[in-house]
């Protein structure tokens, strides 16, 4: 287990900038997940962790010891790639251990390690195989085991699930979960899927255009984003973003209104609006409750789709000013195409972003 810091990290490309002054503390045994949209940064980030990118600007630190200018095989981590990096000649239990052959570890110790990994990872069978009769699971299971005889502080997966349909990316998921649970490593893992992040991390990192917008527990970003783009980042679907005006302002809330709302009173969480101000409510497709009749406080507009997912049914609704707005309501609530709905939430569960 590592603990790892990073203070101030910069990362230029000629002039550049993509990584712009990240700080990010991760504990011994955390699970961190950097997400985030293509390009933000998150894999450079990861690569300068690994010791595979050098690091313009700021320190990193393993265990309490600089590492900026540590050699990879120095650093005490073990990264598994998206695509796997497999041999294609060597069997799985070659593969697994070819990390450990280069670095003199010597045969009996190195099938020791690979027999333990294979343990863990469920894989005995398959070591004397070749990757072409592998599935694209049983490939990154390889690719996993591999990190794994290492021993590794910390582990680093850069998108490793990208490549697996869904259904086995869902499985494997939970294979990672377990394992590290089982290893109580530290782990940094980099995706762009906000329900890996979600479900997976104990920590997630959401950057944006090579800055943190936010660290948190997943559940602590899902409630209290710190701002628009958190908001809409995680959650699926996403939140809702309907433009409204403040009309009033107390201590602790804001009358907001708009041509489709009429007042309502919603709690400012210790931040200050003017009245007049343009904001957007955002309200997530859970918290937006249709009626077919009349309701007061609400937003009205029409049913243009609904979609049956099972235990849940997401609906688009159109609202008088032409915006779509999403929600998600149980199976036994059922609404028409074309259908007038009236919107209500609760102001509790509402976010206000200013413009
Ligand atoms: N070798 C390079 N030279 C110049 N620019 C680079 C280089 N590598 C990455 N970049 C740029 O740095 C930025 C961050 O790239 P990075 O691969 O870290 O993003 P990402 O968040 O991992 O995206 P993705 O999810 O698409 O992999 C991008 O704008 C990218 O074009």
């Amino acid at each position: 287990m590592a603990h790892v810091n990073l203070s101030s990290i910069q990362k230029s490309y000629g002039s550049a900038n993509v990584i712009k002054g990240v700080d990010i503390e991760i504990n011994d045994g955390e699970f961190v997940v950097f997400v985030g949209p293509s390009g933000c940064g998150k894999s450079t980030l990861l690569r300068m962790i690994a010791g595979l990118e050098t690091i313009s600007g700021g320190e990193l630190s393993i265990d309490g010891n600089v590492v900026n200018n540590l050699e990879p095989k120095d650093r005490g981590i073990a990264m598994v790639f998206q695509s796997y990096a497999i041999f294609p000649h060597m069997t799985v239990g070659e593969n697994v251990g070819f990390g450990l052959k280069i670095s003199g570890v010597d045969a009996k110790e190195t099938e020791q390690r690979v027999n333990e990994a294979a343990e863990i990872l469920k894989m005995k069978h398959l070591l004397h195989r070749r990757p072409s009769q592998l599935s694209g699971g049983q490939r990154q299971r390889v690719a996993i085991g591999r990190a794994i005889v290492r021993h590794p502080k910390v582990f680093l997966f850069d998108e490793p699930l990208s490549n697996l349909d869904a259904s086995l990316r869902m499985d494997m998921r939970m294979e990672i979960a377990k394992l590290h649970k089982q290893l109580g490593a530290t782990m940094i893992y980099v995706t762009h899927d906000q329900v890996e992040a979600m479900t997976l991390a104990d920590k997630i990192v959401v950057l944006k255009d090579g800055l943190v917008q936010q660290v948190g527990a997943p559940m602590e970003l899902f409630h209290n984003p710190a701002n628009r783009f958190v908001a809409s980042f995680l959650g699926s679907p996403s939140m809702n973003f309907i433009p409204v005006q403040v009309a009033d302002v107390k201590d602790d809330a804001v009358l907001v209104e708009s041509d489709e709302l009429s007042p309502v009173w919603i709690p400012s969480r210790g931040k200050s609006y003017t009245k007049g101000q343009n904001v957007e409510l955002g309200i997530r497709p859970q918290y937006i409750e249709p009626h077919h009749e009349r309701h007061a406080n609400s937003f009205s507009g029409h049913i243009v789709l609904t979609e049956r997912l099972g235990t849940e049914t997401v609906l688009e609704i159109k609202l008088l000013n032409g915006q779509s707005v999403i929600a998600c309501v149980s199976q036994d609530e059922v609404f028409d195409i074309g259908e007038e709905a009236s919107l209500s939430f609760d102001p509790e569960c509402v976010h206000i972003f200013a413009e």
